[in-house]
């Protein structure tokens, strides 16, 4: 006997966080809840503004009707869904057929946002693989390579990991590098996508040795894996990519190609995350993934993350939208 419960969820974000053109105050979605018989099985099915094509309204509709199909025995297509429904959905499945492992990996490689003095602190202290993240592209390109030169001086067995988002045009990237030293360039385990192209950013890595890393590239028409001359790693973005099996199809490719795969955040709730540390432990093994977004919330959502002091709403406290 099949059941299935869609709730819809909104949670207040930190007064800084802006999204491409917009701030993030509230951050909604749904969470489906899947049953048959004993088993249970959960899902987060949100839609991120500016990055997700679909809106959290189009999501909650495609969700229903899926579900309604899936109550009465049919299978989802995940191919034609809506991605972040068919992550969601797909995920939900997975939990509840008993395939995705309970351990997770909750190390996270501290983004960096703000003032770098703090993370230089915050990974003096860290044990293990000191990786951590900052976003390039947000202010002048000469600082951004200074910012990267202070954190390799600092910490030399660093690896950093640098997000441009495709804001640079070849000369801005090309200032950028000028300042890393080239003896400092190995510190960078990677930098996604530096330009507006990709084509621009394979032509980056090729002349200034930076090893690159496919993000957007990834979710863009038609896109493949392979090995490329300075390409290193994809990020993958369960949210704004689709199912879990198109996910794992990805590692797959991405492993045969020698890259790494990199599984990261749309900023899900915490029920999302910690599935996707999970999820990451299984299928990236020995990567950290990109997933140190619990900062940017004001509260957490029925699973609570390591370490994380936010308060926890619990599911029972939602509104249930729809139940078959
Ligand atoms: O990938 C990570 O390490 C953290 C997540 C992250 O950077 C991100 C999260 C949501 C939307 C866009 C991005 C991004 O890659 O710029
Ligand atoms: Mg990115």
């Amino acid at each position: 006997m099949r059941s299935a419960k869609l709730y819809q969820y909104q949670l207040p974000m930190d007064s800084g966080v802006i999204l491409r053109n917009q701030r993030l105050v509230t951050r909604e979605g749904w969470i489906v809840e899947l049953r048959d018989g004993e088993a249970v099985g959960f899902g987060e099915i949100a839609p991120l503004p500016e990055f997700s094509q679909e809106t959290a309204e189009q999501a909650g509709q495609q969700a229903q009707q899926l579900l309604n199909a899936w109550v009465s025995g049919e299978a989802p297509d995940y191919a034609t869904a809506l991605p972040s429904v068919a992550f969601g959905l797909s995920m939900a499945e997975l939990e509840m057929a008993g395939g995705l492992p309970a351990e997770g990996n909750y190390q996270v490689a501290p983004l960096c946002a703000g003032d770098p003095d703090d993370l230089v602190e915050e990974l003096s202290k860290m044990s293990g693989d000191k990786i951590a993240k900052i976003k390039v592209g947000m202010y002048e390109a000469v600082r951004d390579g200074m910012v990267a030169n202070m954190f390799i001086e600092a910490i030399p067995e660093i690896r950093l990991r640098l997000d441009a988002n495709r804001k640079w045009t070849p000369l801005k990237a090309q200032q950028f590098a000028k300042y890393v030293k080239p003896e400092h360039r190995a510190g960078i385990a990677f930098l996604e996508e530096p330009c507006k192209t990709p084509a621009d950013s394979l032509a980056f890595a090729a002349e200034t040795g930076i090893n690159i890393a496919w993000d957007e590239t990834v979710r863009d028409e038609g896109f493949e894996v392979k090995a490329e001359p300075g390409v290193v790693a994809i990020v993958i973005k369960p949210t704004l990519v689709g199912s879990v099996q198109r996910c794992m199809a990805l590692v797959k490719q991405a492993h045969e190609a020698k890259l790494t795969a990199v599984i990261s955040s749309s900023m899900e709730s915490s029920l999302g995350l910690s599935q996707l540390a999970r999820f990451a432990a299984w299928q990236t093994p020995g990567v950290i993934p990109g997933l140190d977004t619990m900062q940017l919330f004001r509260a957490q959502l029925e699973t609570p993350w390591p370490n994380c002091e936010l308060p926890v709403t619990g599911l029972s406290e939602l509104e249930v939208v729809w139940q078959k």
